[in-house]
């Protein structure tokens, strides 16, 4: 008989790079309906020395990288045990982690996410479940996203479920069939440009909205290859780099301009995504959500309902999916959907590691 009651800790560490998000969680399920309670959540920041490491990931030589993957375990576990100390937390049925995305080339086989060592699980000395992703690559998938079988099963009340954070991702049903994509890149890019401007991130989008939209780059951006595909697709910080940011360069234009047509460009393939007029309410989530010069240019271009809850789900929604994730491992149960990823079929995905 498989419990009906479970407490984990989700730890997500998103492509935006502004820290690691972790939830105390409660998961209840009945008669096959999953619940969920928030008890405990923090964002710990990335220290600047942090932030720079993880930026170069993909630069990095073999042996480098495993050098940082160590390091990088050993990091989160001194994030994961000051807050189970500071939340006093005594019932842990197991610590759900993502890790840090690496390398992301499906096409090739290869998704890396760094931090998911058993040295996690005997730091912390406690149950841990991780590598989400590899499983589903190597299945021929494209290990990504895996929220929304968090959006089927926590959130199906919504017909998009829309998050915003280093790249825009979306999930939706179509034919009772659960889909889902990455749609482009969003504080990935934007952050990279405020950055040179020697902020974190453009406030509420205040510097975008103060820029004029180049109408050139707008047209180069939406006409990019990957937008012509279909789902199942994902992206990763590889493309960013090897595609989207030379475009950018090869105008030479004052960041404001920049961020500006970028959100703009956010904004017109997001648009695109939601455009079935049947399905009317839009949950967005990720710190994209704050960016309210972003949000104005989605809304001036969609008539669908879009909901911002004013709660912990919009900066925690992924870390609370992580530990679902891990939950169905522990019971064996799918937690990756071959109609989301493209994978050969849906299955249980992660890594279980003892203490
Ligand atoms: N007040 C704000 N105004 C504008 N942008 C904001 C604000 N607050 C946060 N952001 C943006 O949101 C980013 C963090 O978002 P989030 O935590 O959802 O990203 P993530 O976890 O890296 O996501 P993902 O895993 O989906 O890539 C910040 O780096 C910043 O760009
Ligand atoms: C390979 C990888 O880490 N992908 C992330 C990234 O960040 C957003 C988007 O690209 C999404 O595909 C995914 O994360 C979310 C949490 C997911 O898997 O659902």
């Amino acid at each position: 008989m498989l419990k009906e009651d479970y407490n984990v800790i989700g730890v997500m560490s998103g492509t935006s790079l502004d820290g690691v998000d972790l939830v105390y969680v409660n998961f209840k399920v009945n008669d096959d309906v999953w619940s969920f309670n928030c008890l405990d959540t923090e964002t710990v920041s990335y220290t600047a020395g942090w932030g720079e490491r993880l930026k170069n990931l993909t630069e990095l030589s073999q042996k480098d990288l495993q050098q940082i993957d160590c390091d990088y375990t050993v990091y989160l576990a001194e994030i994961i045990g000051k807050f189970i100390n500071k939340y006093k937390l005594k019932h842990i049925d197991a610590v759900c982690s993502h890790g840090h995305t690496a390398l992301h080339q499906p096409n090739k086989g290869l998704t890396y996410q760094i931090g998911n060592r058993k040295l996690l699980a005997e730091k912390l000395n406690q149950l841990v479940v991780c590598d989400f992703r590899v499983q589903d690559v190597s299945l021929g998938g494209e290990g990504a996203p895996l929220v929304p079988i968090g959006d089927e099963l926590l959130f199906k009340d919504y017909d998009f479920c829309l998050n915003l954070g280093g790249f825009a991702n979306i999930s939706t049903k179509i034919n009772n069939e659960r889909i889902a994509y990455d749609i482009c890149p969003v504080n990935i890019v934007l952050n990279h440009y405020v950055n040179q401007l020697g902020f974190a991130y453009d406030n509420a989008g205040k510097i975008a909205s103060s820029g004029m939209v180049s109408k050139q780059l707008l047209e180069d951006l939406n006409g990019l290859d990957f937008y012509k595909k279909s789902a199942p697709k994902s992206l990763g910080l590889e493309w960013v780099k090897a595609i989207f940011l030379p475009i950018i360069e090869s105008y030479n234009l004052q960041i404001k301009d920049v961020l500006s047509t970028v959100c703009e460009h956010v904004a017109i393939q997001i648009s695109k995504a939601v455009k079935d007029k049947s399905q009317t309410k839009v949950l967005i989530t990720g710190g994209g959500a704050y960016n309210t010069y972003l949000i104005e240019r989605l809304k001036s271009m969609t008539s669908q309902e879009i909901v911002i809850p004013k709660n912990v789900i919009v900066d925690f929604k992924e870390a609370i999916v992580f530990g679902l994730l891990g939950v169905l491992k522990l019971r064996n149960e799918i937690n990756c959907l071959s109609s989301v990823t493209g994978a050969k079929n849906n299955h249980s995905s992660g890594t279980i590691f003892k203490p």
